[in-house]
């Protein structure tokens, strides 16, 4: 048996000449190379719309191309139902993603949407949808330039249909609608490595409900630590130290002007064009996204902000618990006080929200309070992507993105 397995691991390792390391798609997109050595910043390709394939790519017979309409709480459910079923799970698959139905809606349909890069896959026969793949309309600037990018996201093809190809489909489906809209590059987050990461990133979690967490497996209890000792450790206070309270639409031209002063400085971030942009990402939207700011009392100005979205997961196979409910830090800005004390407070309003676990990611200056704020480092990297632009690799202080 034993000999046997070790002939598999042969076979599977890059120790075969047989089966080439290589990325079979991969190797044919605009992306560097896994080991190029970037030294300055630019698009790889430059295409004209008269490459662009006018027709939608070919999908084998059985299956048919569909936009999903978000407006369509049928449609948006179809979504839904594919994410929750079939989208990202941890390694030891013991969570998966529940994004909910109205945090896709958010999601989906910022200002400048368009239904045709909400693009699914369906059977024929049944009308199952068994893939998907979002584009949203974003300016990102990458080394002080800003580029009118897409972002790709809830790529996803179902359980069933896996390892059969269909991923590179939808990947060159909504490339080529970008690219009929005259977009050339695009910025998306994975957990998996792929040619080739701008940036990568490091995940770290804030315990609040200590026992709950070691219930489901998330968190360990250290060895010679009591449960009582543990929950002692985290405890958060009840009370904010600061004047916070939910975004308003008036705060939300001196917010704006805060966000795109404070991102300017990073390599790559968003810049938030309008302040409808900054309403729709930072109005306060029960169970998906919370924003709250300290304003001056005699400017009127925004001066501090934090913000975190809701992203609970199932888990998958534990008696007690069905859901793990996360908040995941999105965007803070601290100009009256720290960022320790600014996200010292969200903890306090996650707690008082009833979250579970507080996560965030080692980019901006996150990492100045994980020790202070009681952060563990967790086992899932981010890794960052540019399709179409190649630029020297970030370290993940130098990202202001956030990805949903
Ligand atoms: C200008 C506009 C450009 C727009 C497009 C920009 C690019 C956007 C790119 C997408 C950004 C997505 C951002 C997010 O949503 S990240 C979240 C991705 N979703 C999940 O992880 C959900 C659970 N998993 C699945 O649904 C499937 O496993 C997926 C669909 C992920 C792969 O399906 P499957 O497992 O059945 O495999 P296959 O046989 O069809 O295809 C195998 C090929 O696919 C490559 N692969 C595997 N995982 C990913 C991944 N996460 N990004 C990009 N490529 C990926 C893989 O390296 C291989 O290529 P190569 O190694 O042979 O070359
Ligand atoms: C394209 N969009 C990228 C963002 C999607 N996001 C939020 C994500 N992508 C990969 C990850 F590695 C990850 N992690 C958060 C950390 C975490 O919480 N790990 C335990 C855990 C609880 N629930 C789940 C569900 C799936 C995977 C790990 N899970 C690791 N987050």
């Amino acid at each position: 048996e034993e000999s046997k397995r070790l002939v598999e691991l042969f076979k599977a390792s890059s120790l075969s000449s047989k089966k080439p390391r290589g990325h079979e798609f991969w190797d044919t997109q605009p992306v560097p190379k896994i080991d190029d050595k970037i030294v300055e910043s630019g698009p790889i390709e430059n295409k004209t719309l008269e490459d662009v394939r006018k027709e939608p790519l070919t999908l084998p017979p059985a299956f048919e191309w569909i936009e999903l309409d978000c407006n369509k709480s049928d449609e948006l459910k179809e979504i839904y139902t594919l994410l929750y079923e079939n989208y990202v799970e941890d390694d030891d698959n013991m969570f998966r993603f529940d994004y909910s139905p109205e945090f896709l809606k958010w999601a989906l349909q910022p200002p400048g949407f368009l239904k045709e890069w909400h693009i699914g896959v369906r059977v024929v026969e049944s009308k199952k949808l068994v893939g998907f793949i979002s584009g949203i309309p974003a300016t990102i600037r990458v080394e002080g330039k800003p580029i009118t990018m897409v972002e790709i996201n809830f790529l996803c093809v179902h359980k069933k249909l896996r390892e059969k190809r269909l991923a590179p489909v939808l990947i060159k489906e909504v490339t080529r609608r970008v690219n009929l809209r005259n977009i050339w590059q695009a910025a998306y987050t994975a957990g998996v490595v792929l040619p080739k990461p701008v940036a990568i990133c490091k995940y770290w979690h804030r315990s609040i409900k200590q026992q709950k967490l070691v219930e489901v497996g998330f968190s360990a209890l250290p060895p010679k630590m009591s449960m009582a000792s543990m929950v002692k450790l985290y405890r958060i206070n009840d009370e904010m130290k600061h004047p916070l309270r939910p975004l308003t639409k008036e705060d939300v031209p001196s917010f704006r002007a805060l966000l795109d002063e404070y991102l300017s400085k990073y390599k790559i971030a968003p810049e938030f064009a309008t302040d409808e942009d900054v309403w729709h990402w930072f109005e306060t939207r029960k169970d998906v996204i919370t924003c709250y700011v300290k304003v001056d009392e005699t400017t009127k100005k925004v001066t501090d902000a934090f913000s975190f979205y809701n992203l609970p997961s199932t888990i998958i196979g534990n008696a007690k618990h069905n859901t793990l409910k996360a908040a995941f830090s999105f965007y803070n800005v601290a100009t009256t006080m720290s960022l320790t004390e600014l996200v010292g407070d969200a903890l306090v309003a996650a707690k008082k929200m009833d979250y579970d676990v507080y996560n965030c990611l080692d980019v901006f200056e996150n990492s100045t309070f994980f020790k202070d704020l009681k952060f563990a480092i967790g086992d899932g990297d981010l890794q960052y992507y540019l399709y179409n632009y190649s630029t020297p690799t970030k370290k993940s202080s130098e990202i202001g993105l956030v990805l949903l």
